[in-house]
């Protein structure tokens, strides 16, 4: 539980993980991914933005293990271990039946570890987010946001290498929203994670990621890559800046040019 001192800046980060010419293509005909390649590198806040159907939730599946490219490589550095990975969906996915501690205890449950043996890591995780006081309590008594921030403690209670996160504030609010963006900034202050971040939004993607990896749809693979160069912490101040402006026209104006691959690639 001791995080490095600070990340260090983009250009001097240890390599994590690579995915090289990697492809992937559903009952012999659907090619989700094509030829994709990405480095990710250790303190990386990387953002996958791009259409719908362009293959982002796969690229994830795929670097999670739960999938298997059809060719091509993902490879660790040092090797992935049980741990490594922590993972947030669009759904909060609690167990209804288990309360806040009980579900935050899963990831070692399933290693065989008894919530007595865990319960530092459990407490230190909801901490983490803010709902120590919340450890008994019942998912149906909490709210959207805080049944999210239940999600993301689980996904942080094993001190993961690199965590994953799928859309994980699409369903909720505006408000409660940037609220979780401002507090997932400040988790990565804290623990210096690597986190990769699937989203639609082009707003969010610059407020929360310092690589933003535009894909493009049919077939998915990476189309470019805008750097937020803007300094963290990033505060609301950020967020109604010209700057903030100039860097959403800049990853809006990469995601048209994406979607427009396809229009000129349908056409030629
Ligand atoms: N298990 C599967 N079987 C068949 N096709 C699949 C499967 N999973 C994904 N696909 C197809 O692969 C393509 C990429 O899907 P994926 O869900 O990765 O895209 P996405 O960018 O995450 O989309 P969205 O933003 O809508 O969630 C789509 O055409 C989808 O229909």
């Amino acid at each position: 539980m001791t995080p490095p001192t600070s990340i260090p800046p983009m250009g001097q980060r240890a390599k994590l993980l690579d995915m090289s010419n990697v492809d992937k293509v559903f009952n012999g005909n659907v090619v989700a991914l094509k030829d994709m390649n990405l480095t990710v590198n250790q303190g990386d806040f990387i953002s996958l933005l791009g259409p719908s159907g362009c293959g982002k939730s796969t690229a994830l599946r795929l670097i999670s293990g739960l999938m298997r490219p059809t060719s091509g490589h993902i490879t660790w550095d040092g090797g992935m271990k049980s741990g490594d990975l922590g993972v947030v969906f669009q759904e909060p996915t609690l167990m209804p039946w288990a309360t806040v501690e009980q579900n935050v205890w899963l990831p070692f449950r399933l290693r065989g570890k008894s919530l007595v043996q865990v319960q530092d890591e459990i407490m230190w995780a909801l901490n983490m987010v803010g709902l120590e006081k919340f450890q008994k309590s019942y998912p149906r008594e909490l709210s959207g946001g805080m049944k999210m921030r239940v999600s993301i403690a689980r996904a942080l209670v094993t001190e993961p290498r690199l965590i994953l996160m799928d859309e994980p504030f699409a369903a909720l609010d505006e408000i409660t929203r940037h609220k979780l963006n401002n507090d997932l900034l400040e988790l990565r202050e804290k623990l210096k994670c690597t986190v990769i971040f699937v989203t639609h939004s082009v707003f969010e993607s610059v407020f929360l990621s310092d690589r933003i990896v535009v894909m493009a749809a049919r077939p998915g693979r990476v189309s470019s890559e805008v750097t937020v160069d803007a300094p963290y912490p990033r505060t609301e101040e950020f967020r109604t800046s010209a700057d903030y402006a100039e860097l959403c026209r800049k990853a809006s104006d990469a995601l048209h040019a994406a979607m427009n691959e396809h229009g000129a690639r349908a056409s030629a």
